[in-house]
């Protein structure tokens, strides 16, 4: 019989905590073991990035503490709630209430308006049509998007795309912000723009978990976990704190 973790709802419970994450994809070739026993825990405020070589499993780790896709084994807690039990409908609540998710191809919808895009989450979580629209027009500002609520998404760049995906991400203010490659697909120009907006908003005390290959978005986090393998192989707070993990040498090593 499967035993279910306790659930602490401690005040200071991590925003988000993993245990013992496992997750192995069975395709067309042999299964890929993307996440292979992974331990962690985001504290509120903390922007935290997670790197690593192209298939190492970030985006597989991102999405299984997002809900997105199920672990074989190990658990999720959501501010100190487990989320063992949780159905798809659920998740789907608590992605618009707790978490809100950014994705490296914006995944806006092209037949919504930018100002539909924005209001869409905060109506389906039940906020009141002017309260939406009150907190979209405060968002696009922020962002710089005035004057674009009536655009189409296919019209705007890549970085005002972003832009607008992160504010449909925030809408309702979500204790946890998770970002799959934000600037993946941005120039350098749109990369920064994303890296600046990532750092104010973590700068108010949003709590961001970023997966990025890249170095620069990686260097506004204050804690840089490196991933390889499937597996955690560094992670160290970038003010000078040691890494509590083995290091990348020491997963080289273990592998040889
Ligand atoms: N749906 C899937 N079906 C089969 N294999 C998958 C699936 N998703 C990911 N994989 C495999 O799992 C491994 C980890 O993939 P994942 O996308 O998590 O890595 P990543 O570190 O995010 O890579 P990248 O930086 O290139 O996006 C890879 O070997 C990938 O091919």
């Amino acid at each position: 019989m499967s035993r279910t973790p306790p659930s602490p709802r401690a005040e200071d419970a991590p925003v988000l905590r993993a245990e013992g994450l496992v997750k192995t994809h069975h395709g067309e070739g042999a299964p890929a073991h993307a996440v292979r026993g992974v331990d962690l825990a985001v504290q509120k405020g903390e922007f935290v990035a997670v790197t690593g070589p192209s298939g190492a499993g970030k985006s597989t780790l991102l999405h299984l503490l997002g809900g997105l896709q199920r672990p074989d084994s190990g658990s999720v807690w959501l501010d100190g709630e487990c989320t063992d039990a949780y159905s798809e409908a659920r998740w789907a609540v608590e992605r618009r209430r707790r978490i809100g998710i950014v994705f490296q191809f914006f995944n806006l919808v092209s037949n919504l308006s930018v100002a539909d895009n924005v209001e869409l989450p905060a109506l389906l979580a039940g906020v009141s049509p002017k309260q939406a629209r009150a907190e979209r027009e405060e968002l696009l500002a922020e962002l710089g998007l005035e004057g674009k609520e009536r655009s189409m998404p296919g019209e705007l760049s890549g970085g005002e795309q972003q832009r607008v995906a992160l504010a449909r991400a925030l809408v309702n203010h979500p204790p946890l912000l998770l970002a799959d490659e934000p600037a993946g697909s941005l120039d350098s120009k749109g990369t920064r723009e994303v890296t600046r907006l990532l750092s104010r908003f973590h700068q108010r005390g949003q709590t961001i978990l970023l997966v990025t290959h890249d170095a620069r978005l990686a260097s506004a986090a204050d804690r840089v976990i490196s991933f390889f393998d499937g597996r955690i192989a560094d992670d160290a707070a970038l003010d000078g704190t040691p890494s509590r993990g083995v290091g990348i040498s020491g997963v080289l090593e273990l592998k040889d």
